[in-house]
This record gives structure tokens, C-alpha cells and sequence, in this order.
């Protein structure tokens, strides 16, 4: 795990990306209440409608367009301090010197299609995120913006998964915290 030139924080930055439905926001909330060190939970889509970081709405899609200018200087205040899990199914756009590591939620693209057949999501919508599964565009956009010792795929098809990853992502944050002379403990 390289060290990030300049950072002092004593928690790091986690980015948990995927497809939607991957579980990127059920991953981030069970995450934040497993670690015992503090984390907070951003849901960059949520707080773009919130504070209305968005160009415009796009009716074709159903889908808010974000203006990825406008979170970047969102979040930035906030990073330096650590701890945020930042939960987006965009991830190329967070500068690398922000985050620590990167975890891709990959997960079957039928259980996947079921999953936001659920959301209420349209049927062309729930195509083009289906086909990004299978192509995984978000994996390998992760790949292309980020060292590859950050970048973790991991798998979310069943709960199974869903505790084992978080397990997984907590020891993480530990070693992290070890390696740089931090206490388990807050
Ligand atoms: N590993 C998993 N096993 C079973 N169900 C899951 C898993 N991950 C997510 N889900 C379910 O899939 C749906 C979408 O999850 P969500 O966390 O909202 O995805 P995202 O934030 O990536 O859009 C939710 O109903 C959630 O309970």
C-alpha cells in the first residue's frame, strides 16, 4: 500500500463504487456502523439532489445529470480529516490523493436485473446497467484511475458476501490505521 504524498489523516478515504444495485449504499451504511473507528457515509447521489449539484434532470433516462465540478468542491473540505465513505457509482473522478482504496461491488447480472427491477427503474435503464455489469465499466474505470494495489473487487451477490466484505474492509481500516502508528481504537 503506497503512502499518499502530503496525507496526515489518521483515517482513510474509501471510495465504494459499482453498478447501481451492486449494494454500494448497503455496504457504506453497515460499514459505518461495523467500524469502530468513526466513518461517515457519503452518498454522493443524495447529496447531489439535496444541494442540487446537478446540471439539469434527464427525462430520457430518469436520471439527474451531476455536475461532477460542483461535488468535487463539496466533498473537498472534508477529506482531509478521512473517514468518508464515499458511495458512487462514478468513481474516475475523485482526485487519487483523496482516496485510500477503492472498493468495486461486482454482482450477478441477473440477480442485479432483479434488484433494480425492484427499484421501479425503467426497463431501458435497467438494460444499460445490466450491460455495464457485464462489460465491467466500473471496474475497469477504477483500474484505469487508480494504483492498482487500491483498487478491490469484490463480490455482492448474498449477504454472505455483504458481512464478509464488510469484516474484510473493517480489518482493512485497522492495518491501515496500524501501519501508521494509529490505535485500534478512536
Ligand atoms: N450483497 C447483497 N446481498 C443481497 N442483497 C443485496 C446485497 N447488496 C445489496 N442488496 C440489495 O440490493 C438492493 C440495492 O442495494 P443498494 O445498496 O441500494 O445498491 P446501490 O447503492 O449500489 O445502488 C437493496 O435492496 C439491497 O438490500
Amino acid at each position: 500500500m503506497p503512502d499518499v504524498e502530503g496525507s496526515e489523516r489518521s483515517l482513510p478515504n474509501i471510495v465504494i463504487t459499482g453498478t447501481p444495485g451492486t449494494g454500494k449504499s448497503t455496504h457504506a451504511q453497515l460499514l459505518v456502523d461495523a467500524s469502530p473507528v468513526p466513518l461517515r457515509h457519503l452518498n454522493v447521489s443524495e447529496i447531489a439532489k439535496e444541494k442540487k449539484l446537478y446540471e439539469n434532470y434527464d427525462e430520457e433516462w430518469q436520471t439527474y445529470i451531476v455536475d461532477e465540478d460542483k461535488v468535487l468542491d463539496e466533498l473537498e473540505p472534508l477529506t482531509d480529516a478521512g473517514g468518508l465513505v464515499i458511495d458512487w457509482h462514478t468513481c474516475d473522478v475523485f482526485p487519487e490523493r483523496w482516496v485510500d482504496l477503492v472498493v468495486v461491488l461486482r454482482c450477478d447480472h441477473t440477480l442485479l436485473w432483479d434488484r433494480l427491477e425492484k427499484r421501479g427503474y425503467s426497463l431501458k435503464k435497467i438494460q444499460e446497467n445490466n450491460e455495464s455489469e457485464i462489460m465491467q465499466t466500473v471496474l475497469d474505470d477504477a483500474k484505469e484511475s487508480y494504483a492498482e494495489e487500491i483498487v478491490v473487487e469484490l463480490r455482492s451477490d448474498s449477504t454472505e458476501d455483504l458481512e464478509s466484505n464488510v469484516d474484510r474492509i473493517v480489518s482493512w481500516i485497522q492495518n491501515w490505521r496500524r501501519d501508521r502508528g494509529f490505535s485500534d481504537q478512536p
